[in-house]
C-alpha cells in the first residue's frame, strides 16, 4: 500500500519534469497503480488508517509525486455539495474551461510540501477534461469549483507545476478580478 514514505517531497525532479503520456490501452500495472494511488487517498481520508500509517490528508494524488513520470493522478472528495467525486484519470487534458476563475479561500496544500504556504491561488473556475478512464474507456468530465481546483492542481504535478506558482509574490491574498472564493 502506498504511505507517505512514497511521496516524493519538494527538490525531487519528478515535480519539476513534464510527465509521460501513457501508452494506450494501459497496462494491467498502469491501472493497478492508479488504483492504489486512489486507496492511498480514500486511507489518508479515514481516520483510522490515517493514523494508524502517519497518512496527511489529501484529495488528489498525480503519479509524478510518486517518482512515477506518468501522466496519471487519481482524485476522491464529496465536493461542497456533498457529490462523490472519484476518478482515476489517464493522460488528462483540459479541453476547455471558463475566463471566470476560483480560488480556495483556504489556500492550497500539497502532499509533497511539507509547510504552509498561505495565499490565494487562482484557478480556471470551471474546465472541460478530456482523460482515459481506470476501464480504459474515453472519458469528458464538466467540472466546477472545488471538483474544477482539485483536478487542476493534480494535472499542474503533470507539468511540473506547484500551487504556490500562482500565488503572487508580492501579495499573495491579492484577489484576481473576476475570480470567486471557493470554501
Ligand atoms: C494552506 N491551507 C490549506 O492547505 C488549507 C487549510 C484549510 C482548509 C483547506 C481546504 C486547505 N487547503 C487544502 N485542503 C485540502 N484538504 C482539506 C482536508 N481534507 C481532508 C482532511 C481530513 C479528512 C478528509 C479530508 Cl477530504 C483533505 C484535503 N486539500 C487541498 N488541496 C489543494 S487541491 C489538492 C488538495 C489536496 O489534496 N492537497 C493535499 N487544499
Ligand atoms: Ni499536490
Amino acid at each position: 500500500m502506498i504511505t507517505m514514505n512514497d511521496i516524493v517531497r519538494e527538490g525531487h525532479p519528478s515535480l519539476r519534469e513534464k510527465a509521460e503520456e501513457v501508452t494506450v490501452p494501459p497496462t494491467e500495472n498502469d491501472i493497478q497503480l492508479l488504483n492504489d494511488m486512489l486507496t492511498f487517498i480514500k486511507n489518508s481520508q479515514d481516520e483510522d488508517i490515517a493514523g494508524q500509517y502517519h497518512l496527511r490528508p489529501g484529495v488528489g494524488l498525480a503519479a509524478p509525486q510518486l517518482g512515477i513520470n506518468k501522466r496519471m493522478c487519481a482524485v476522491h472528495f464529496e465536493d461542497l455539495k456533498g457529490r462523490l467525486c472519484s476518478y482515476g484519470l489517464i493522460n488528462p487534458k483540459i479541453v476547455s474551461h471558463s475566463v471566470e476563475q476560483a480560488y480556495l479561500s483556504t489556500g492550497e496544500g500539497c502532499l509533497s510540501v511539507d509547510r504552509d504556504v498561505q495565499g490565494y491561488v487562482p484557478r480556471n473556475a470551471r474546465v472541460t477534461v478530456k482523460a482515459i478512464g481506470m476501464d480504459g474507456q474515453e472519458l469528458k468530465l464538466r467540472l466546477r469549483d472545488y471538483a474544477a481546483i482539485v483536478v487542476q492542481h493534480e494535472i499542474d504535478h503533470l507539468n511540473g507545476v506547484m500551487f504556490y506558482d500562482y500565488i503572487n509574490p508580492e501579495n499573495p491574498f491579492t484577489v484576481p478580478d473576476n475570480s470567486k472564493p471557493i470554501g
